[in-house]
């Protein structure tokens, strides 16, 4: 049934609909099935994802019509053989408000704009590509409580632009045993910032919270005072049910607390697979702990090989909303996941209080910021060209590879990683920097593909040969 007619009105302006700020605006890219009108498919969208069903029904009234979602604009050739662009306004009163606190949830939201429109079988395609959320939502969202600015004050540093937090996870991913595992922390603390639980690494039989947790706790206090610097430790509170979460948080804070550290610690959060409750009970149960989103699972939803789902950029908007502190945003083509260049829009869309996105220009109204986590296939020689791109340093970034697979020990990982960014810092050539920095230098006998592929002549130039 073609419902056009209800659900679209192509004679609205994006212009006054920003203006007026009582929509939600979703860019979407839709390649409807055989037989089957753009425009038509498109109205059945809005209709699936608002007020409506596949069929007229009887119980439709005047007042029901006026919280239609509508598809105000579309390009049907915009994307060639994958489809054409359409964008639905959706009107703020079909989200859903706490009973608590008048608040919006995501879940919800992502309900509507990415819900049952997923699963029709009248398109081949709809992928949401950007969303604009309006003034009156933004502000009504819990987005995060702590930012990278606690990070830096317990690192002593500046908390406007106090760099990078050179970091790493806990490597094998898993099967290490609580002694080992305490060693692999103080051995990286020795050179680096900050650890991360792995993110399925947990209270594994072999590996209890209770006993592994207090070991972590002492090593972050024996590394402290071997190096005279603040550690920070991002333990995994991930549970499918609230009670579980906060009893793991609580827990980890008071192993912590035993040595005064307990704003040393970060919580891991698996914020796709335990979904926005998850991430929303850490946010409000832990509101003083930094809240560090790990993503693992997102590709189902955001790659860019599927015609459905949502670009990352989406789902970076939903973190910030969800609250996350900070948020595994990829390495931008530098590392081993999925990406590329361009997906510095991501960090900027986390880190400023305006980012233009691909349709929609974004403002936040001073909600704070979540850092871009910078991980996956990541090491010292990969940093100089990141940051390049990036066009700054202030990120967490995670090297698990990257650090415990630099020849000398996971210290001298730690210390390549601060010494690459030290190096793009000050506009050092990377070649002539290894000469004076041993640990940056050993990184390229340590990773050799990586140093043939981005310097070439390394071999020659360092004096290192096979
Ligand atoms: O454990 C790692 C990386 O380990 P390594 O440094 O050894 O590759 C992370 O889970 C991935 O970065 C997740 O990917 P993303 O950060 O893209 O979500
Ligand atoms: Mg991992």
């Amino acid at each position: 049934m073609d419902q056009s007619n209800r659900y679209a009105d192509l004679t609205l302006s994006e212009e006054n609909l920003v203006a007026n700020g009582n929509h939600l605006l979703v860019a979407y890219r839709l390649k409807p099935a055989a037989g089957y009108g753009f425009l038509e498919v498109a109205a059945h969208v809005a209709a699936e994802s608002s007020t409506g069903t596949n069929v007229e029904v009887s119980t439709t009234d005047d007042f029901t019509r006026g919280v239609d979602a509508l598809v105000y604009e579309i390009d049907e050739a915009a994307f060639g053989e994958k489809g054409g662009l359409m964008k639905i306004a959706y009107p703020v009163d079909l989200f859903d408000p706490n009973l608590i606190d008048g608040h919006y949830n995501v879940s919800h939201m992502w309900s509507l704009i990415l819900g049952n429109n997923q699963g029709m079988g009248d398109h081949e395609g709809l992928r949401m590509l950007d969303f604009l959320v309006p003034e009156q939502m933004v502000k009504k969202f819990d987005g995060p409580a702590t930012d990278i600015s606690d990070l830096w004050k317990i690192l002593g540093r500046p908390e406007v632009d106090g760099g990078y937090i050179a970091g790493t996870i806990i490597k094998p991913k898993l099967g290490l045993r609580p002694e080992p595992f305490a060693k692999a922390c103080y051995d990286f603390w020795l050179g680096g910032d900050f650890i991360k639980n792995d993110e399925p690494q947990a209270n594994q039989p072999f590996c209890p919270m209770e006993v592994v947790i207090p070991k972590v706790a002492e090593a972050m206090d024996r590394a402290q005072q071997a190096t005279g610097q603040a550690k920070l430790f991002s333990a995994n509170v991930t549970a499918d049910f609230h009670e579980e979460m906060i009893k793991r948080g609580e827990y980890v804070l008071g192993e912590f607390a035993k040595y005064g550290n307990e704003k040393h610690v970060a919580f891991l959060v698996d914020g796709f697979v335990t979904g926005p409750a998850g991430v929303t009970t850490s946010r409000r149960a832990f509101p003083d702990t930094y809240l560090h989103f790990h993503r693992a699972g997102h590709g189902a939803v955001t790659s860019y090989k599927s015609p459905m789902g949502m670009d990352p950029l989406c789902y970076m908007k939903l973190a910030r909303l969800m609250g996350a502190s900070g948020i595994h945003t990829g390495t931008m083509g530098y590392g081993k996941m999925e990406g590329h260049n361009d997906e510095r829009v991501l960090a900027y869309m986390l880190e400023r209080d305006e980012c233009q996105g691909p349709y929609f220009y974004q403002k936040w109204y001073g909600m704070k910021p979540t850092t871009p986590i910078i991980s996956g296939g990541m090491n010292a020689l990969r940093l100089p060209g990141f940051f390049e791109n990036l066009g700054h340093g202030n990120v967490i970034n995670t090297c698990g590879g990257g650090s415990f697979g630099h020849i000398d020990s996971p210290a001298a990982g730690g210390i390549s990683l601060g010494q690459a960014y030290d190096c793009w810092k000050t506009g050092a050539d990377p070649i002539e920097y290894a000469k004076e920095h041993p640990e940056f230098a050993r990184a390229f006998e340590s990773f050799p593909g990586d140093a043939d592929k981005l310097f070439p002549e390394w071999r020659e130039k360092l004096g290192v040969h096979k």
